[in-house]
């Protein structure tokens, strides 16, 4: 009888011997299957983040969110902030990292994400909980191997208890078996459009970015049938440390981020950018063109396009409404749509935010 427990029984480093080895050999499967999700289940994320100060001011850099008030206390103060908070970008990051093993971590692509509230600023040193609940389960008519779940997820801050961001978010899911459909959905290389879009003559760009510029520029483009709307100079080349690096240091296990091999044979060929990171690059784009005091929320976020390696994001704004009378003394409600787009003009993201911007003095 062998022992196969004797270290010299087989030789691992043996082609031949390693190759039938891993042919008999069992996976231990991590990530769930898109049959796996019922409605109304309930899932509680065991990983356990501490948002710290270092991961936070890194995300910033890598992402060019530069905003004083995530780094500076003086700044932080001014603000209203109780101490210096991390930023919003980094806390929906992480809080979405933690979800990704339970939820996605199979090979789903994330296809959007509304509804994202922002309940409490979060300290440097918040030790995070987070659940989700499954609110929808469908069958994807244009992709049989996978179907779509949307989930509703809540971070809190462990310790008080108190909600600190929620949001509801939608993946396709890889199925353990492909649904039988006839495939005949939206697959088909997009057809031209006969019909040239119908735009705006004009678009205008607002005077400078605190609240008065952008509701003055509405009000002009209301005469003048314009659409206040323009692009930021800035863009970033997505390398390594943004693709594989920013989602493992919030936890998101998501092969599509890390895993060159397993994503050879997916649909995007290679791994992609968490949508988390080129939606911030996005927004980092549009916050360095205006004076942003507090983040409020965001609504029909989705990730249209792969953002691969070598890609380069580019930021595009259009400024929907600004209400007055939302806000504090120092700052007024705007509405923004922000598009994503690549270095072919390709959307890659797009989203409705609104957040306070800060009044001229
Ligand atoms: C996946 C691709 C190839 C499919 O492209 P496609 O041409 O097959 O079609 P589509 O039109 O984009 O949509 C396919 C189906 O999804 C539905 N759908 C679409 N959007 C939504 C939405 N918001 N809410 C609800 N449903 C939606 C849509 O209605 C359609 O349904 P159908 O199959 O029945 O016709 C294409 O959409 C694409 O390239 N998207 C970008 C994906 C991406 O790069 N995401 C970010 C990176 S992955 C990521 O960050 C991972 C993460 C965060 O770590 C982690 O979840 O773990």
């Amino acid at each position: 009888m062998t022992d196969w427990s004797d270290p010299d029984a087989l030789d691992c480093s043996d082609e031949t011997t390693f190759d039938a080895l891993l042919d008999r050999a069992d996976t231990r499967e991590k990530g769930h299957y898109f049959e796996f999700f019922a409605e109304g289940d309930e899932l509680t994320h065991d990983p356990g983040l501490r948002l710290s100060r270092h991961g936070s001011e890194q995300w910033m850099g890598q992402t060019l969110n530069h905003d004083p008030a995530y780094w500076r206390s003086d700044t932080a103060r001014e603000r209203g902030f109780d101490g210096v908070p991390v930023h919003p970008d980094y806390l929906l990051a992480c809080v979405m990292g933690i979800t990704v093993e339970d939820l996605s971590e199979k090979g789903g692509y994330f296809l959007g994400r509304t509804d994202v509230e922002f309940h409490r600023p979060a300290r440097p040193g918040t030790e995070l909980a987070v659940t989700s609940r499954v609110v929808d389960t469908r069958t994807s008519s244009s992709r049989p191997a996978y179907g779509i779940v949307t989930w509703a997820t809540e971070g809190r801050d462990r310790e008080t208890g108190e909600t600190l961001v929620s949001y509801e978010r939608t993946n396709m899911i890889p199925r353990r078996e492909p649904a039988a459909t006839d495939g005949s959905g939206s697959m088909a290389d997009g057809e031209a459009d006969p019909e040239a879009p119908d735009i705006p003559d004009t678009l205008l760009t607002p005077d400078g970015g605190h609240f008065e510029d952008f509701r003055d520029a509405l009000e002009r483009a209301r005469e003048e049938q314009a659409a206040v709307a323009y692009r930021h100079e800035r863009g970033r080349t997505m390398d390594d440390q943004l693709v594989a690096g920013l989602p493992l240091a919030t936890l998101n296990t998501a092969r599509q981020h890390h895993n060159r091999d397993e994503m050879a044979d997916s649909p995007s060929g290679d791994i992609v950018a968490y949508g988390d990171v080129t939606r911030s690059i996005a927004l980092a784009h549009a916050r360095s063109d205006e004076a942003t005091y507090r983040e409020r929320r965001f609504e029909d976020e989705r990730f249209h396009s792969f953002v691969t390696l070598g890609d380069t994001i580019y930021g595009f704004t259009r400024v929907l409404d600004c209400d007055a009378d939302d806000g504090p003394e120092e700052a007024g409600a705007v509405t923004f749509e922000h598009v994503a787009f690549n270095q072919d003009s390709t959307p890659v993201y797009s989203g409705r935010r609104t957040a306070l911007v800060q009044r001229s003095q």
